[in-house]
């Protein structure tokens, strides 16, 4: 299994491009399922993930060309099969993105039930109860989600908790269902309004993405488009967090400020000197970074998926941090491992206090989920000494290569086996 080699400490200058969302790029590959006609995208991130959705999408006969490094043409005029299997969907839970397209489509599908995950039991519920609403016929059969359809009929829908992917799969199930579609408590991320654009592109007619309401006419079938996927959010507030903890001057390329917000907000209390423009963002960072508490939630407040990576930042800190996770049960497993590197954190149910040290000390580390692996290089680029990311095939589900990127960087950073 691949580990990453850290030797910590050197400032980080230079120029990043920033790749496209893996959390837009997932349903938008899934959303080929919509049309017979091909689907052309350009800016699909190289990601563990987004193999395993071309090799899911395959398998049921979608036809799949890679042109060049970023684009990707999808054509699924040949689906033979409706059926998601385990030995996929349990590497990646995004696989049940693919539920709604099937039965919207197709009438039927038999989609894994995605199982755990490291950072918390992540049910589908509101996924099936949309789909109900909307007159499919669903049950659980030995681990898989079992629906039928003859056609889908528009539904007013109002999820329990915003859920992204869930108002994903109902936004694709409700483009191609008869009449009208209401989805309240709707997910406002920019990649929920990247996957409405696509499906806009597509013939769909859908007002409010972006927004807690969307409402979606359906229609008989759409047709093939072509569609940039939007820069990676999480991907470039990554890069401000290393460069934050290593001081240094960076630049991203291809990035999109302006759905960073709450991020932004944050690595400037924290003493990031932030500028930006229409594609770009440059930070400066010299001296410690100031504690950062803070409270993850939905689009637009603080993204989840950037809660490990600023708590690493804050174990540097100078001050105590406060952090709590609302989103996700379990989303604390890099804490453990960022002791080992003389952190000082407790956690106490969905919060924790991060006691700032002078100086974190590399050792040996387990990646355990995605965002937990990029916090744990982030310390380990700060840290004195080595550090040794094991099992980063957690950090290459989410992360293109971060290593290269970051030796570009500066970093002394190296991938062995
Ligand atoms: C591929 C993708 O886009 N992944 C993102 C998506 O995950 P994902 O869409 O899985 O996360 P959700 O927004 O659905 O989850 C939010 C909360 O709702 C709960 N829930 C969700 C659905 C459901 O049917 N029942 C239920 O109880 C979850 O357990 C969680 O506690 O949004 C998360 C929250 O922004 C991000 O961290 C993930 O990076
Ligand atoms: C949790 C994440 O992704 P996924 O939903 O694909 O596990 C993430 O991107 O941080």
């Amino acid at each position: 299994m691949d580990k990453l080699l850290i030797q910590g400490g050197r400032p980080l200058h230079g120029e990043v491009a920033i790749s496209g969302a893996k959390n837009a790029a997932l349903p938008i590959l899934c959303a080929s399922l919509l049309t017979a006609d091909p689907l052309e995208l350009d800016n699909v991130p190289a990601l563990r993930d987004i193999g395993t959705t071309l090799t899911l999408l395959q398998r049921m006969g979608v036809r799949a060309e890679r042109g060049g490094e970023t684009r990707v043409t999808l054509q699924a005029d040949q689906v033979s099969s409706q059926e998601a299997p385990y030995e996929l969907v349990k590497t990646m839970r995004a696989s049940i993105l693919v539920l709604g397209p099937l039965v919207a489509r197709f009438g039927r599908a038999r989609v894994s039930l995605p199982g755990g995950c490291a950072i918390g039991q992540r049910p589908v519920d509101q996924h099936i109860k949309g789909l109900a609403a909307m007159g499919a016929r669903i049950h659980i059969d030995h681990g898989f989600v079992v629906a039928e359809a003859e056609r889908l009929r528009g539904a007013n829908i109002l999820t329990d908790m915003v859920t992204v992917t869930g108002t994903e799969n109902l936004l694709m199930a409700a483009a191609l269902a008869e009449g009208r579609t209401v989805l309240e408590n709707a997910a406002c991320e920019p990649e929920v309004v990247d996957l409405a654009n696509v499906l806009i592109a597509m013939g769909a007619h859908i007002e409010g993405h972006g927004t807690d309401r969307i409402v979606i006419e359906g229609v008989e079938r759409l047709h093939g488009a072509s569609h940039r996927i939007v820069p990676d959010r999480i991907e470039a507030g990554t890069f401000l967090c290393a460069v934050a903890a290593t001081g240094g001057d960076i630049t991203l390329r291809h990035a999109a400020p302006d759905t960073l917000g709450a991020v932004l907000d944050k690595l400037r209390d924290a003493g990031l000197e932030i500028t930006t423009g229409p594609d770009w963002i440059r930070a400066r960072m010299s001296g410690r970074p100031r504690a950062t508490g803070f409270r993850t939630s939905e689009y637009p407040g603080f993204p989840t998926d950037m809660q490990a990576q600023v708590m690493a930042l804050n174990t540097l800190a100078e001050g105590t941090a406060v952090i709590t996770e609302n989103i996700f049960e379990n989303r604390y497993m890099h804490v453990q491992e960022l002791h080992r590197m003389g952190a000082d954190i407790e956690i106490d149910g969905h919060t924790a206090v991060v006691q700032g040290v002078e100086q974190l000390l590399g050792a040996t580390v387990m990646a355990t989920d995605l965002r937990a692996s990029a916090s744990l290089v982030i310390a380990g680029l700060a840290a004195s000494g080595q550090t040794t990311v094991e099992r980063i095939y957690h950090l290459d589900r989410g992360y293109e290569r971060m290593e290269r990127k970051l030796q570009a960087l500066g970093a002394d950073i190296q991938r062995i086996q």
